[in-house]
């Protein structure tokens, strides 16, 4: 995609939840996190590349002890139908014993977020939670319910706040759709 294609794209789209809304639920998530985690030191991994915006805005409002580390699983690519999970990089950190929290963008089909927290109780975590910023309503029967959701999307492919259509746009505060998925 060119610069072109990547601003007329998003001239198109339709905005789906606004910065705004966004931000009003980052502080909701971190409350809900924090109940749930603030005495139990524990390890957040955060799922690259999608999970990047979500990950770093959550953190700066995560006011307890916790370590920080990452892992890479894609299974779209600039593709918007999901194909097999490529494991580009574990956590380097080991997890054996930890509280884990998982933090990803999206949980679309679910085949991801499953994939990655079977590995990581094979890795010997204590127990793994999953937070993801937008969970879609797609009608699939999904292999894993997310621990803290943020936002619901149509079943539409979806766009910005670390979401990639065709690799732009991830640097958007706001979530859009593509208008021609409409
Ligand atoms: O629930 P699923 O259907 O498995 O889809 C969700 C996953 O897809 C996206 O990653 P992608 O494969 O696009 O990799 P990326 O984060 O590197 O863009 C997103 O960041 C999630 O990790
Ligand atoms: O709708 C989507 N948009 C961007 N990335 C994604 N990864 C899974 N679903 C999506």
């Amino acid at each position: 995609m060119n610069t072109q294609q990547a601003r007329a794209m998003l001239a198109d789209a339709e905005v789906i939840h606004s910065a705004e809304a966004v931000n009003a639920t980052l502080d909701r998530m971190a409350a809900e996190i924090r109940d749930r985690l603030s005495e139990s030191y524990p390890l957040v991994l955060c799922v690259m590349t999608g999970g990047v915006v979500f990950c770093g805005q959550l953190l700066t409002r995560l006011d307890f002890p916790l370590d920080f580390d990452y892992l890479h699983a894609t299974r779209y690519g600039p593709e918007t139908q999901g194909g097999k999970i490529s494991w580009r990089t574990a956590p380097w950190t080991p997890v054996k014993g930890r509280k884990v929290l998982v933090v990803d963008d999206i949980l679309d089909e679910g085949v991801t977020l499953a994939a990655v927290k079977e590995s990581l109780l094979r890795l010997g975590a204590e127990e793994v939670l999953t937070a993801v910023f937008s969970d879609k309503l797609n009608g699939k029967n999904k292999p894993l319910a997310a621990d803290f959701v943020g936002l619901t999307v149509p079943d539409r492919f979806v766009f910005g706040f670390g979401m990639d259509a065709g690799g732009a746009w991830r640097n958007l505060p706001a979530i859009y759709a593509k208008k021609d998925e409409a």
